[in-house]
């Protein structure tokens, strides 16, 4: 299994990037790793109204990087919600079903277009609270570690 997160924006944080590498290299035992960055678009200080262009803009660089035949899975506040066991049993139907690679996408600071939570297969929201696109991406590779220690049957926290 391939997974891809496909993402705006670097991260600009090193206890985030010391978090994410230590999970990236946790979950290579379990599958391929691809994290995708798009650049993020400069919000214009007089910004009424020009949020959906800053989104768009976003929108066109994350839609020309997922790769093709892949499942989508969209990170929203609005989305759905779904337990860790939860997250598990989707990657192994999805596994079953014949997908060999899952795109995870999270969006820039004034979060996704239309466009691309309509390209969506899915619309996952991991909190109702909010997260920074930084955060997020080290609780999402967090919550697919997780997903693969249960698939595999292994011990991990509780
Ligand atoms: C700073 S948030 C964007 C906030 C924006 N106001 C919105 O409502 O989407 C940046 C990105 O992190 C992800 N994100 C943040 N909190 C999340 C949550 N609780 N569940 C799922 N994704 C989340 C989403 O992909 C979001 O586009």
């Amino acid at each position: 299994m391939t997974i891809n997160i496909v993402t705006v924006g670097k991260i600009k944080e090193d206890y985030i990037n010391r978090g994410i590498a230590e999970f990236s290299k946790r979950l290579l035992k379990y599958c391929n790793l691809n994290i995708i960055e798009v650049a993020h678009e400069n919000i214009p200080k007089n910004s009424t109204g020009q949020a959906d262009m800053v989104k768009s803009k976003e929108g066109k660089r994350i839609l020309a990087r997922i790769p093709d035949n892949s499942y989508k899975i969209v990170l929203d506040v609005k989305g759905k919600p779904m337990t860790s066991k939860g997250l598990a049993s989707s990657i192994q139907n999805l596994q079953v079903q014949g997908w060999s690679n899952i795109t995870f996408i999270i969006g820039g600071s004034l979060g996704l277009s239309e466009k691309v939570l309509n390209e969506a297969d899915y619309q996952l929201s991991l909190s109702h609270m909010t997260f920074t696109h930084q955060m997020i991406r080290l609780i999402l590779l967090e919550q697919i570690y997780r997903a693969f220690k249960i698939i595999a049957g292994e011990p991990y926290h509780k």
